[in-house]
């Protein structure tokens, strides 16, 4: 292994790659040339086309011979415009890697043999390059050849074709830092992919945005990116193994595999937060594909119920609930309320469904009784959705045969002779101009101002207003124990009927927490018949201990034809706490066992081993979790007796970082400590960023974040501020304390005062330093 960075006196083999390298960035600079000029010239030509295309053409429609003529001609010259602009978007497509590859054209190169045939030699980079005589100079990092890069070391390795396995014989391993054309680092491996490039990559410093991991992919993650048969992919791995990682390079590799037949529309994917959206934003434009669909839970849930308002983040975080309140909000986030929304929706086919009057002018036009008597009155084989489909024609059909009537109702005749003239050449311009008799224009305009009126109606109808979902859901809620066990989960049928009374206030504010979201979204789904959204493909769910089994069941409903690829951490679980190490065998029970691969990731990339060691500590659960070697100094632990001293300790320790060039988040539990540190450093004139909403972009610098905004991130320096007793002292607290510990990648500070929190008393003394 080897490596040079300027001053090094080059061997031979560096000087070749380095000559091999400079032609290469010779045939991508004539490339980007001839594909420029390229674009132009088909540009140029089809603006001609367009400009003439029908002046090239004689136009003759007189006899049928020469339109069939004509058609063909126009046929032609569609075809031809056709060419010329997919022969431009593909130039155009071209130009674009090759302008990224001219950044950096390959990473690693492989010799290997396969059988028998002659030795081969490829380089990887972000995309292919072929010269013009078809010649592949780079592979894409996706194609199935570049597997051998991750996958193995030297000698037999397989790798996946569509055609099936494939043996080769790798005799090299060779990787690369290219920076402006030039080959700063080199080295060769025996191993998947060697720990010093690693080593390298991630003692990088920090980033507002989240970088591609291509050039150093592991072989566990590879497994991951590449996975192609699972219905169910579920990634649980320790914080900082790389999940989010290895999901974004899987969507840049699902989308190249199936190029043609998956677009960037049918991928989904579900963040924690805003913010972590945000960060994540870049990674895929930067491998020159578009960003998958993305949303948070809220997000999904909340632009479907417009006019409730769903609980956020921030308050679902830091509401604090009664034990009774946790007994409810663990049934219904249960499977068993999941199975018995339906049950609930199924009973439903039989009788009581809940519908609102559709009124017209304040008064009933279609009464609820009438809408119940359509909808039960078909036979016992339709189920909700169907009848509500004839329920709804029944009502259009039943509002086109009352027009007639209502023409002769007062309103309408006033409404005529009310008609002003700009009006009456309004309506008359949609048709008649003549009438025969003053009866008949009375008609003509009386049907056209009813037919307007009625739209409202029309509008009732088509759009399901007169379902009485709110009224349903309560309904449901206060049925709910005919459904469900509500002893299996502790509780009473009165406790029950209190903190239904409880839901049924807050509810009438048209507030909704998240707890009851999807059962409600869900009940509305099954009313409706709505069928999911059949048209996503793939959909990827980060950090999935902080949902509620009820919620994965819903998405999984959600989108029926897609396969899933489920990330998480169960010791990382913010919200849903200790209910989490249950979700894994919950999450299966949705999905095929045949279908379903479960991938472990142990190793910890993100921190220093000092770090790992620290956070690893915190935990009870004895899940394994691996440290990376890469040294760093000790976390330290300063606690200091009033908040004064600790801002002082904050500021001291912030003057290290800085000297360390490193960047620092201080992350306070919650959003108030997160702005009472944040105005204390501001009075002590020190630069930071407050983080108080997910919709706030990562700045450079110093950051203030709460704890929750924090999920998935990672920062160089991480300073946790007062990680008391007060603060961390509940066993389901630890878990949100080893997220908070595991964003630091370099350095760990934590402090507090008066006292330290219970949770660290199991840290072994040798894992920190006290200051
Ligand atoms: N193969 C790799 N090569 C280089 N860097 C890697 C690799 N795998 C992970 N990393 C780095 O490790 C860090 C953590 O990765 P990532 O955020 O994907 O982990 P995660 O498992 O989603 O973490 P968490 O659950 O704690 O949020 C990132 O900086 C990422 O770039």
């Amino acid at each position: 292994m080897f490596s040079f960075e300027g001053g090094h006196v080059l061997t031979k083999e560096q000087v070749r790659e380095q000559q091999h390298l400079d032609g290469i960035m010779d045939e991508l600079q004539a490339a980007d040339k001839r594909l420029t000029a390229e674009i132009a010239r088909t540009k140029n030509e089809e603006q001609s086309l367009n400009k003439n295309f029908f002046s090239d053409m004689s136009l003759n429609f007189s006899n049928d011979a020469e339109s069939i003529e004509t058609a063909a001609s126009i046929q032609q010259q569609q075809q031809m415009l056709d060419e010329r602009s997919n022969a431009w978007q593909q130039s155009t497509q071209q130009l674009k890697t090759v302008k990224r590859l001219q950044v950096s054209p390959f990473f690693a190169r492989i010799d290997f043999t396969e059988g028998k045939e002659k030795p081969e030699t490829i380089y990887i980079g972000l995309g292919s390059f072929t010269n013009k005589a078809g010649k592949f100079l780079i592979y894409d990092w996706r194609a199935p050849i570049s597997s051998i890069y991750y996958d193995g070391g030297l000698g037999h390795v397989t790798y996946q074709t569509p055609d099936g396995p494939q043996v080769v014989d790798v005799s090299l391993k060779r990787q690369f830092v290219v920076e402006n054309g030039q080959i700063t680092t080199m080295f060769d491996t025996t191993e998947t992919i060697g720990d010093q490039m690693l080593l390298e990559v991630l003692g990088e410093k920090s980033d507002t945005q989240m970088k591609s991991i291509v050039t150093t992919i592991q072989r566990e993650q590879n497994q991951i990116i590449r996975d192609t048969t699972a219905d169910l992919l579920f990634v649980q791995g320790a914080a900082g193994s790389g999940k989010t990682s290895a999901v974004l390079q899987r969507v840049a590799y699902l989308l190249y595999r199936y190029r043609g037949n998956l677009n960037s529309s049918q991928v989904i994917m579900f963040s924690p937060n805003q913010l972590f959206s945000d960060y994540i934003g870049n990674v895929l434009p930067e491998l020159g594909e578009q960003n998958m669909v993305q949303f948070t839970f809220y997000q999904y849930v909340s632009r479907r119920v417009p006019n409730i308002d769903v609980q956020d983040l921030f308050s679902q975080f830091e509401a604090v609930l009664s034990p009774a309140q946790k007994k409810v909000a663990k049934l219904k986030g249960s499977l068993a309320f999941f199975k018995a929304t339906e049950d609930y929706a199924a009973s439903l086919e039989k009788g009581g469904m809940r519908f609102r009057d559709i009124k017209f002018n304040d008064t009933v036009f279609f009464s609820k009784k009438r809408i119940a008597d359509i909808f039960y009155s078909y036979n016992a084989n339709y189920h909700l959705g169907n009848r509500l489909s004839a329920t709804k024609e029944r009502l259009l059909n039943m509002l086109n045969r009352r027009v007639e009537s209502e023409m002769k109702a007062k309103w309408v005749q006033q409404a005529v002779e009310d008609l002003s003239d700009e009006q009456i050449r309004m309506l008359q311009s949609e048709g008649k101009t003549e009438f025969e008799n003053s009866d008949e224009e009375y008609k003509f305009f009386a049907r056209k101002i009813v037919v307007d009126a009625f739209k409202t109606i029309q509008t009732a109808i088509t759009r399901n207003h007169f379902l009485n979902v709110r009224g349903q859901y309560v309904q449901y809620l206060k049925d709910a124990g005919n459904f469900v066990d509500l002893a299996s989960f502790g509780l009473t049928q009165k406790a029950w009927d209190e903190e239904v009374a409880g839901f049924i206030a807050a509810f009438k504010d048209r507030r909704l927490t998240m707890v009851d979201a999807t059962p409600y979204l869900h009940l509305y789904d099954l009313m409706t018949g709505r069928h999911g959204e059949r048209d996503m493909r793939y959909v990827f769910i980060d950090e999935i201990q902080d949902y509620t089994p009820y919620q994965l069941a819903y998405l999984k409903g959600s989108f029926p034809r897609a396969k899933f690829t489920l990330l998480g951490d169960l010791n990382q679980a913010i919200f849903t706490k200790d209910d989490s190490h249950t979700l894994i065998q919950d999450v299966s029970r949705l999905f095929d066992p045949e279908k379903t691969r479960v991938v472990q990731l142990t190793q910890s990339y993100r921190s220093t081993a000092q770090v790992t060691e620290f956070t690893k500590a915190i935990l009870r659960s004895g899940q394994r979790i691996d440290a990376f070697d890469r040294q760093g100094p000790l976390p330290t632990i300063a606690v200091r007796d009033t908040e004064n001293q600790l801002v002082t300790a904050l500021i001291d320790q912030l003057k290290v970082d800085d000297n360390a060039k490193q960047t620092s988040a201080i992350i306070a539990k919650t959003l108030e400590e997160a702005q009472t540190v944040y105005e204390e450093l501001k009075a002590a004139g020190v630069p930071a960023t407050l983080i108080q909403s997910e919709n706030q972009r990562l700045v450079p610098g110093n950051i203030v974040v709460p704890s929750y905004l924090a999920k998935g991130l990672e920062f160089d320096a991480v300073i946790l501020w007062q990680v008391n007793a007060a603060n961390f002292h509940e066993e389901d607290e630890r878990e949100l304390l080893y997220t908070i510990a595991s964003r630091a990648m370099h350095r760990l500070t934590i402090l507090a005062s008066p006292d330290l929190s219970p949770l660290l008393a199991g840290v072994p003394a040798s894992r920190y330093e006290k200051k």
